[in-house]
């Protein structure tokens, strides 16, 4: 499923009236039958609607709704709640088409009188503004807006929450605060703003018949479902043995945090690794062995100096290595040459993001990709901005980071945003509330270090961890846990049911 901005909304629309040569008249035809076709199934015709409409297309779409749900049996009036000559286009075509069957279209033009007039009706239809809103919302629309938020009513809203911009990155002023959303076609970025994700409601997006190819030229960024882990998991071959399966390095676990890179080693052994070394320190070996028999072990004198010839020549033999669960935030040499000194692929988490910072005013050296898996607290320390910031702006943060270092970033939290060097986009929102819990980030990314390991391609891979993570989060809380007392460790148990169900 791609996800999308105003503006690449806007360009398939051309493609699909272009060169997919679908008149504009039908596309706003096909997406108000199909919102009606979804409400006819949902709600009983008992209901009285009302249907709200503005001056642009969105408002189109209204009174193709109204059309066909007061053909089905609902009974239906129109507000609309612009002046007349407002409404042009294909949307004054509809509008007229509703006008040769019906006389119920009322024209409301201050917030007082809409509030008299819908206290009569069990549901709204927002058909005000949808995804050519800009700036702050104008008056009268503004507390009409308002107003319908107040009403002890059923609100559905018409592919995007009237007022809500469809792009990530800007402060939302005021919108409709809806029940459920129809999204027409394909869902915009907002729909994954931690922010902005709670005035959608429910939501489902309708097709309206956009050639597929439109997506392919003018959008990079889709959401990863089943579907897609599928089509890129890599079979595991019959004939493999654990040399071929990966051998990984976890680099972690100073004396104070020991736990942090036993849960990584045994997320990546659970998640299929070939081998895993553990590289920490001598005083933790004897908890860390003993919670992670399978793995074999390197010893550091500490996890922030530089590595010596030794560690360098033992580390060769190495196919991925994962740093930072549990280093600390000191200074550190140690990550310098993990970055100059062994060109392997890298995923850099936790505390030694915090030590990455400085080493991004110069260039990074490393020829292999480099992964870095901040959650929005560590993003916004290493692009000096607000987590408030961050959580507006997961898809553009992420996007000029991931270009500007040429590296690969998984933004983590609820709808967690990979990102490639070249601005490719992945959203994987799977998972619950059971994961904000210290430790589940560790287990993410041994997870993702096997993945790195495994697939050819980085960015299905990182997309891939993700969704086992998530996917074995919902499993147990579907089954023999709850979000409240879901572990890290319960998560690497849970990744077996998940591995079962892409069989
Ligand atoms: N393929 C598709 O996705 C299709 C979508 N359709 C629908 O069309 C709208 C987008 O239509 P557009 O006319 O471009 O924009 P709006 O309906 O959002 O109206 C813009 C209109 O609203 C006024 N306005 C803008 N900003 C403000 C503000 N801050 N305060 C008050 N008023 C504002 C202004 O007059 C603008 O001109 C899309 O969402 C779908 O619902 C088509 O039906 C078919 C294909
Ligand atoms: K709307």
């Amino acid at each position: 499923m791609y996800i999308v901005t105003a503006e690449e909304m806007y360009e398939i629309d051309r493609y699909a009236i272009e060169k997919g040569g679908i008149e504009g008249k039908v596309l706003m035809e096909n997406a108000g039958s199909q919102v009606a076709q979804q409400i006819i199934q949902a709600y009983n015709t008992n209901r009285k609607l009302a249907i709200v409409v503005g001056s642009g297309n969105n408002g189109g779409d209204g009174f193709v709704i109204a059309r066909y749900l007061a053909e089905y049996g609902y009974n239906v009036t129109v507000f609309q709640l612009v002046a007349d000559h407002k409404i042009k286009g294909d949307a004054a075509f509809y509008k007229q088409l509703w006008l040769n069957t019906s006389d119920k279209l009322a024209h409301v033009t201050d917030s007082h009188q809409l509030k008299q007039r819908l206290v009569d009706f069990d549901m709204v239809i927002d058909a005000i503004l949808g995804i050519g809103v800009s700036g702050a919302i104008r008056e009268p629309i503004r507390s009409m807006i308002d107003v319908i938020n107040h009403l002890p009513i059923t609100k559905i809203s018409v592919d995007i929450p009237s007022g809500l911009p469809a792009n990530d990155g800007i402060e939302v002023d005021l919108a409709i605060q809806a029940d459920q959303t129809y999204i027409i076609e394909a869902p915009k970025e907002t729909v994954f703003c931690e922010d902005t994700s709670i005035y959608y409601g429910e939501w489902e997006t309708v097709k309206i018949g956009v050639p597929q190819a439109a997506y392919f030229e003018h959008t990079s960024r889709q959401r990863w479902c089943k579907k897609n882990v599928r089509a890129t998991f890599p079979k595991r071959n019959k004939y493999a043995h654990k040399g071929t399966n990966g051998r990984g390095l976890v680099i972690g676990g100073q004396l104070t945090m020991p736990g942090a890179i036993v849960l990584a080693a045994r997320a990546a052994l659970r998640s299929g690794a070939g081998l895993i070394t553990v590289a920490t320190v001598k005083e933790n070996l004897p908890i860390v062995s003993s919670s992670c028999i399978e793995a074999t072990y390197h010893l550091l004198p500490n996890l922030t100096d530089r590595l010596t010839d030794r560690d360098l020549e033992a580390f060769e033999q190495i196919d991925a290595i994962a740093v930072g669960m549990g280093v600390g935030r000191d200074e550190s040499q140690l990550l310098s040459d993990l970055i100059e000194k062994l060109d392997k692929p890298l995923l850099i988490d936790a505390d030694s993001l915090y030590q990455l910072k400085p080493l991004l005013e110069t260039q990074l050296q490393h020829e292999a990709p480099i992964v870095i898996t901040p959650h929005y607290g560590e993003m916004a320390m290493l692009t000096d901005t607000t987590v408030p910031k961050v959580k507006r702006s997961p898809f553009s943060i992420s996007r000029q980071f991931a270009e500007k270092y040429q590296v690969y970033v998984v933004l983590k939290g609820r709808h967690t945003v990979i990102t490639a060097p070249n601005g490719e986009q992945i959203i994987s929102d799977q998972g619950n509330a059971g994961l904000a819990k210290g430790g589940t980030g560790d287990v993410l990314s041994g997870i993702l270090l096997t993945m790195i390991m495994q697939h050819k391609e980085l960015l299905p891979a990182l997309a891939n961890g993700c969704y086992l993570h998530g996917k074995s989060a919902d499993y147990l809380v579907e089954t023999d846990h709850t979000e409240m007392d879901l572990l890290a460790t319960d998560v690497i148990e849970g990744l077996s049911q998940v591995f079962r169900t892409l069989s």
